[in-house]
């Protein structure tokens, strides 16, 4: 306390407040002290003026989290309603954000672009975000989650990202819902399969794995050569322990090679 206390008249000389201490460093001007020097190691990380700037938070583990606390699958709107609130605690107690986008165990909050809070300063305005999220994820907690308590506390990660356009801003915006989009339908489908289809988790995974088509240019015995959809799983990385002296492996992974000519 009194280490703290002290430290503040060295970092601000020109306090009102009378105080022994800070009397001695006016009265002798010797308000920069010799380790003053230490300031010039802070790194300028103002934002790029007329960019929006975007913070987007991100659940800690939340895999964790949600298995720990018993989170509904595949979406708990216990969960889903804590994080619009505490989204909008940010909105009301920090300036100049005029939009935020949510989704699973993250938020994006965008300022405008005119924006000068902090002088636009991208740590102050990513650090005041997560905490204030934070703070507010634990605070209304209870009015969620009534029964389950909470068992740890949560923590939320950050990062800055400037748009200069408004292009680019929707299309950021539109790139977090299309990713939701693809993910709920996976989650949706994966655990109908589990909870109502009586699957296990694996086989849920393997009959979605997901199909992807590509035209190859083959050549079919006794024909002429010709474009040929190919099915096949995604990009996946196996290992094998097979023979590929012979045809066979090559037959049954024609992705592998390319055609000699193309
Ligand atoms: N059951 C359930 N789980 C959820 C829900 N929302 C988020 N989650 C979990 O939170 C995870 C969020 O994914 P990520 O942010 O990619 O992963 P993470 O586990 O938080 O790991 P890091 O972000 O890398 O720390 C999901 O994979 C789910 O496991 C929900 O409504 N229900
Ligand atoms: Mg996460
Ligand atoms: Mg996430």
């Amino acid at each position: 306390m009194v280490i703290g206390n002290t430290c503040r008249f060295l970092g601000r000389p020109r306090f009102s407040v009378v105080h022994p201490l800070a009397r001695l460093f006016t009265s002798s001007n010797m308000a920069k002290s010799k380790f003053e020097y230490v300031r010039n190691f802070e790194t300028d990380d103002t934002c790029l003026r007329n960019c929006y700037i975007v913070v987007r938070l991100d659940g800690r583990n939340f895999h964790r989290f949600a298995g720990q606390h018993k989170f509904t699958k595949p979406n708990d709107n216990r969960a889903l309603g804590l994080m619009s609130r505490s989204a909008r605690s940010v909105m009301e107690e920090l300036e100049d954000i005029v939009i935020a986008y949510g989704q699973s165990d993250e938020f994006s909050f965008v300022f405008k672009r005119s924006s000068t809070w902090f002088k636009r300063r991208a740590s102050k305005l990513m650090t005041h975000v997560a905490s204030q999220f934070s703070s507010s994820y634990v605070f209304y907690w209870k009015e969620f989650f009534e029964d389950q308590p909470l068992l740890y506390p949560p923590s939320f990660d950050g990062r800055v990202v400037l748009y200069p356009t408004n292009r680019n801003l929707k299309d950021y915006l539109s790139w977090r819902q299309a990713d939701c989009h693809v993910n709920n339908l996976y989650n949706t489908v994966f655990w109908t399969l589990v909870q109502k289809g009586g699957l296990t988790t694996a086989q849920a995974e393997d009959r979605l794995k997901r199909e992807e088509t590509v035209i190859k240019r083959m050549k079919v015995p006794g024909e002429e050569e010709k474009d040929v959809p190919v099915t096949s799983s995604r990009r996946r990385v196996q290992s094998y322990h097979c023979d590929i002296i012979g045809d066979q492996f090559w037959e049954e992974h024609p992705r592998v090679l390319e055609d000699d000519d193309s």
